[in-house]
This record gives C-alpha cells, structure tokens and sequence, in this order.
C-alpha cells in the first residue's frame, strides 16, 4: 500500500508567527514574558515599600533603653521647616545639648519617593548615631511643602514632635528668591530681579513663582492638620531665632521634655555677619556659611505693598489655624 502523503508545514516567512515551544507562537511567549516580568515587578514592589502601618510609637523610642549601644535610632522629633525659616541654625543650637543627637545632612526621605521607597531601614541608616537616652532630631525644610510628609511621618510615628519655624512670607520669599539666583549664577544662567520675578506683567502678584506659592502657608498646614494635633507642633518665631537664640532654645530643650542644658555663654553676637554664632573654646566662634543670611536688597515700595496685600488673607487664615499672631 502506497504511503499516505502528509505535507510539511509550510515556511511563511519571518514576519508570521512562528511555534515556538509548548505549541506557543513568538508573540504568545513575548506577551507571556513581560506579564511575568510586570508580576514580578508588582509583587517585588508590594513586599518592600514600606509598610502602611505605624512602625515604632514615640512611647516605644524612648523605652528604649539600651543606652550604652550607639545605634542609628529612628528621629523623636523632625524639624519640619519651612524652607528658609531658620532651620540650620536651630539645629546648630540644639547640637549643642548633650542629649541631643542632630542629622548634619537633610535626609529628604518622606518628601522624595526615591528615597521613601528604599523603606524605613534606609532612613534609619541615613541618620546619626545616638545613644538611648539622647534624642535623635533630622531637619528637612521641605517637609513642610510636600504633600506627601505629613501622613508619611504620621504612619511612622503618629506621636512624634515636630518643629515649624515661621517667617514673614516676604522676607522668606525672598530669601528663598537669592537662594535660586544664586544657585542660577553659579551655573552661569542669567538672574532676574525680586521685583520682575514676583509681579506678572499685568503688574499682579505672580502667584505660579514657588517662593510665593511656598510663602502661602496656610495651605501646607491644612495637610499636617489633618494628621497631628497643633500641641504636637511647636511653632517657632523664625525672627525671635535671629535675636534671642539662647530663649528659643530654653522653649524647644522644654518641648521636647529635656533639662534645661543649652548655655547663654554658647552664643556670641558676630557684627559682620550680623547673627549669633556659636562660641568655640579654640577658634573664637563659628558661625553658619554664607548661604545663611545674606543681605536681602531693598524692594520697591509699590511692589512690597501689592505683596502684603496678597499675602494678608492667607496669612489670617495661618494665624486662625496656628492659634497665634505675628507681625505680619
Ligand atoms: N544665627 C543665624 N545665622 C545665620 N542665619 C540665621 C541665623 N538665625 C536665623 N538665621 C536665618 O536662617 C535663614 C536660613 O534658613 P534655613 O536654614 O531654614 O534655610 S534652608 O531652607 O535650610 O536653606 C537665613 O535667611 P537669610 O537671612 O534670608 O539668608 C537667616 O535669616
């Protein structure tokens, strides 16, 4: 009996879908790698972002008494701002208690995803070594506009203490605006006047600059509000900083429930610089570089009452949300 013929299967060219393995055509096993790949990418993101819940209670951190191990210990308190409210030289001055432990470097860890995705472990790791009776304190100024920090601090430690120092929003606009010149004149970019940058040219206040939109304060502390008590922020007079160091650092030592430890003969008045710096037994004293307290230029009359006018109703509305006043 003649054997029956079957026909091979036909080439059909490079652009067909081909078997593979399994039975499965190229495009089948392509399509299969990558929702392998995109489940493993999810699963691999579920497991290691931090957890949703509170990781350690205030009461916790001071339990611990395992005093004599130097340990990266998670921060008691957080100064949280505001950018160029006096953040670095309250730091300094509470550097000088002994049972205070400072982060040198801002950690930027709740307000960037880059690092708050790296999980509690890699904060813990970029903080200081402290013993277990000091407390551990970590300053970043832009906490305080992020919108992400304050449920994120909040799932962290939901008793924690946090400090906010305030400043007249026109004098912290600008002294955030020569912040931003200076860093364009470094790079060789071309720097514009206060006045250009906070007016449009309809001569209204340019409210899409971010020294002025950060200078809206009321609208950051709505977000921290709904997470923390206002008792468990202490606000502090970034003015009454630059004149009475030695008096805001008496409240912040209480604050944070410390013996009163910080010394009126840390500080000395330095006439050029035109700020209190810290008294140094070897070299005189030291006080903060000079991208702290640079002379602000005078602004034009016009544009600084268009300024206060803006800035007025926001600033009534920070001072009903705060419970206190200030001069401006
Ligand atoms: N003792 C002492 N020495 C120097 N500077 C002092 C001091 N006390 C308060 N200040 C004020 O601190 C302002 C800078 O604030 P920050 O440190 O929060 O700035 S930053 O957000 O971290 O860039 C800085 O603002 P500018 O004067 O506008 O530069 C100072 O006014």
């Amino acid at each position: 009996m003649a054997a029956k013929y079957h026909p091979l299967p036909q080439y059909s060219g490079d652009t067909q879908d081909k078997s593979c393995c399994c039975g499965l055509s190229h495009r089948k096993v392509i399509l299969a790698t990558i929702i392998a790949v995109l489940v493993v990418i999810i699963g691999l993101y579920t497991v290691c972002r931090p957890s949703d819940k509170p990781v350690v209670n205030y009461k916790d951190i001071l339990s611990d008494n395992d005093y004599n191990t130097p340990k990266h210990r998670l921060p008691h308190c957080i100064i949280i701002g505001m950018r160029k409210g006096g953040t670095r030289a309250l730091l300094q001055f509470l550097n000088l208690h002994p049972n205070i432990q400072v982060s040198s470097k801002e950690v930027h860890y709740f307000d960037r995803n880059d690092h708050f995705f790296q999980g509690i472990s890699w904060y813990r790791k970029n903080l200081p070594l402290s013993y277990g009776d000091q407390i551990t304190i970590e300053k970043t100024p832009g906490y305080f506009h992020s919108d992400k920090s304050p449920e994120r601090i909040f799932r962290m430690n939901s008793t924690i203490k946090l400090i906010l120092l305030v400043r007249d929003p026109i004098e912290r606009a600008m002294s955030d605006h020569l912040q931003l010149m200076d860093k364009r004149s470094r790079m060789n970019l071309e720097t514009t006047s206060f006045e250009e940058k906070v007016l449009k040219d309809n001569g209204d206040v340019n409210d899409n600059y971010k020294p002025i939109q950060r200078s809206v304060y009321y609208q950051f502390m709505r977000h921290w509000l709904r997470f923390f008590q206002l008792e468990q922020i202490m606000i502090v007079d970034g003015k009454n900083l630059t004149k009475n160091p030695f008096e805001v650092a008496q409240k912040v030592e209480a604050f944070l429930g410390l013996e009163h430890k910080i010394s009126k003969d840390s500080f000395v008045f330095d006439r050029t610089k035109g700020f209190f710096c810290i008294k140094n037994e070897t070299t005189g004293h030291k006080c903060l570089n000079r991208t702290k307290g640079r002379k602000h230029p005078e602004v034009d009359e016009e544009v600084l009452a268009k300024l206060k006018k803006y800035f007025e109703p926001y600033n009534k509305i920070f001072f009903e949300q705060i419970g206190q006043k200030f001069d401006w």
